[in-house]
């Protein structure tokens, strides 16, 4: 069963310089029990994303066209009340700066209570009991549901925050660079905690990060995305098998894999495209090895590449010999120098 269906989505910040594309014609869907990783680098528009599904745009934000549907209804027609239901009971979010929302006068234990009693028919005794329960879910003593958030150290906030998100049994987990503060160790025992009780409740979710390994770990599905579009999508398995968009190829390479202990790691020259300007051609033309004038005229539209598999590029049948160059080095060091030297032309 579908649980979300984002269609066509846009996404406008207004500024003082003007309006900023933070998304352009963005459409997914996600089954009950599905999760999807959200890649790319700063600025690409994860969190734009997050936020428009959950209606927590910031003021100057707002959804300019689409729908997102989420079990049968559009919540962009919404009023902010239900929303405000639905946010709670359906939706829950998991982010590193909900560290940040704790109360600290109160015990984390009464926070979560008091959610659970806001939005439930639990009587009291009933709330303290689910506290319980997801506290040991998550790896926490039930003792520690009397600390106040000042008592603990950062990773246990992160996973009193995730019980608190998961008190309420959402269908839709919402988790943006959850774990990024964290060390690593922690890190991974949290990952690895969120995924355990996303399969346990059935629930979907929607993991944002930039970094392309920790969705290898966890994801069923992977969508790439740059400047505001998806890129590429496909099942993770696909995808790590054989990434056909050149940023995906270059994503790749900037992360180190298990198997390539050693191997010194390529980054892709160049930044993310300028979202206030109006963008015909293919948003990663800048920094892409492969392009042709094609690219730079004309944005290429998200088609079908292989079951599962789907990709915005206009040359999906040059991909092997794109994989090959992209191992290179010296295809990204050709880049770099590109680059400088159309900045020295235009300066
Ligand atoms: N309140 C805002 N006003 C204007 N522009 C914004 C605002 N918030 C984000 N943007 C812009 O929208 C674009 C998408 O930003 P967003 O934070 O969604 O990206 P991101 O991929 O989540 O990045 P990060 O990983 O750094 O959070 C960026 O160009 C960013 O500068």
């Amino acid at each position: 069963m579908l649980l979300l269906e984002v269609k066509n989505l846009d996404i406008d910040y207004k500024t003082q310089e003007g309006t900023l594309k933070a998304i352009s014609d963005v459409s997914f869907t996600l089954r009950q029990g599905e999760s999807v990783g959200f890649v790319g680098e700063s600025g690409c528009g994860k969190t734009t994303l997050a936020k428009s599904i959950m209606k927590l745009l910031p003021k100057n934000g707002s959804i300019s066209k689409g729908e997102i549907i989420f079990k049968g209804e559009d919540l962009v027609k919404k009023s902010k009340e239900e929303i405000r239901r639905i946010r709670h009971l359906k939706i829950a979010m998991v982010s590193q700066s909900a560290m940040n929302s704790l109360n600290p006068v109160y015990t984390v234990g009464d926070q979560i209570i008091e959610g659970i009693l806001a939005h439930t028919n639990m009587s009291k005794k009933e709330a303290a009991k689910r506290a319980e329960e997801v506290f040991s879910i998550i790896g926490l003593e039930g003792k520690r549901l009397k600390s106040y958030p000042h008592q603990m150290s950062g990773g246990m906030k992160q996973r009193a925050i995730i019980a608190m998100a998961l008190s309420l049994n959402p269908d839709l987990i919402i988790a943006d660079e959850p774990t990024t503060a964290l060390d690593v160790v922690v890190q991974d025992r949290i990952l690895r905690e969120i995924l355990s009780i996303q399969k346990q409740m059935n629930s979907s979710m929607i993991f944002i990060t930039h970094d392309i390994s920790v969705v290898s770990e966890i994801c069923d599905t992977i969508i790439v995305m740059y400047g505001g579009k998806i890129m590429e999508k496909a099942s993770t398995k696909i995808f790590f098998k054989k990434p056909l968009h050149p940023y995906s190829l270059g994503l790749k390479n900037a992360f180190p894999s298990i198997l390539d202990i050693g191997e010194e790691l390529i980054s892709i020259p160049g930044t993310p495209p300028n979202l206030m300007k109006n963008l015909s051609g293919c948003r990663f033309v800048e920094r892409c090895p492969f392009r042709t004038t094609l690219c730079q005229s004309e944005m290429p539209v998200l088609r079908e590449a292989g079951e599962d598999h789907l990709v915005a590029c206009h040359y999906i049948d040059k991909h092997e010999a794109f994989t090959e160059a992209a191992e290179l080095r010296e295809t990204w060091e050709a880049v770099r120098s590109r680059i400088i030297q159309e900045k020295e032309e235009g300066a």
